[in-house]
């Protein structure tokens, strides 16, 4: 199914940003009243739908994820309008869009670095709805880099150490830290390398800089329309809350939770 818009896209072509090839930030994916309509959807919740973790609340749609996958819950419509939009316009899922998470973050909190869980097929598309922030990525070691691991498993040390010790550098060598501007109804797709070598989190401050993000000509564009966004000082004030949708596949889908 096609909607419009973004046919004719060469997405990777068009809006991947930085060196990583399946890092893709797309300016303006909702329009205003999307993002309202939205909003509006996800605070005419009950309160109970919210939940509350460290530093943020967030609603759980689709469905529990567990270790052993997902117990799943049909997506409402208005959620639907957009996963499928996400899935076709991006052709970045192989598998159809069955999990949201919807974040609340008020202007001094944000999320710790971290790497999503292994029940999700490794990409994800996040909406951003509300006040900008920037989103840092930081490489994260894989766990055969590790030296209790190798020491462990590897029975050759001596021949195996200098070896791997080189691909450490070499790895570290190919990763550098960077952070992305995230728009209000922007969208954020990143997969494969760019999901599992770094993790991702979000600074718990109210202002913050945005100089040297990988799309900083977005902010030169946007500093006109928006006036959390300081030109001199090249920094964000958050005013107001940040909504973000998180969406996802978890790839094993039981019915119940009697099955798993
Ligand atoms: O709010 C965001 O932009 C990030 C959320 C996130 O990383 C997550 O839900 O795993
Ligand atoms: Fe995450």
């Amino acid at each position: 199914m096609s909607h419009g818009g973004m046919e004719g896209n060469d997405i990777l072509g068009d809006f991947k940003i930085g060196s990583l090839p399946t890092l893709i930030y797309i300016p303006d994916f909702v329009t205003e009243s999307e993002q309202t309509a939205l909003l509006n959807k996800i605070y005419e919740a009950p309160v109970s739908k919210w939940k509350s973790v460290k530093n943020r609340r967030l609603q759980n749609w689709g469905g529990v994820v567990h270790e052993k996958g997902l117990v799943s819950q049909e997506l409402p419509s208005w959620l639907t309008k957009i996963t499928q939009k996400v899935h076709d316009d991006s052709g970045m899922f192989p598998l159809p869009i069955n999990h949201v998470l919807v974040n609340e973050y008020l202007p001094d909190q944000g999320i710790m670095p971290h790497q999503d869980g292994p029940a999700y097929f490794p990409v994800v598309a996040i909406l951003s709805l509300g006040s900008p922030v920037v989103m840092d990525f930081t490489p994260h070691l894989s766990l055969r880099f590790c030296t209790s691991t190798w020491t462990n498993n590897v029975k050759d040390r001596s021949s195996n150490k200098g070896a791997l010790d080189i691909e450490r550098v070499q790895w570290l060598d190919n990763h550098s830290p960077f952070s992305v501007l995230l728009m209000p109804r922007s969208l954020l797709i990143f997969k494969d390398k760019a999901y599992s070598d770094y993790l991702h989190g979000i600074k718990d401050v109210e202002v913050q800089s945005y100089n040297g993000v990988i799309n900083e000509v977005e902010a030169v564009n946007e500093q006109v329309l928006d006036h959390s966004l300081s030109k001199d000082v090249k920094s964000i004030q958050r005013t107001t809350n940040r909504v973000s949708l998180t969406c996802r596949s978890v790839l094993k889908v039981h019915k119940n939770l009697f099955k798993i």
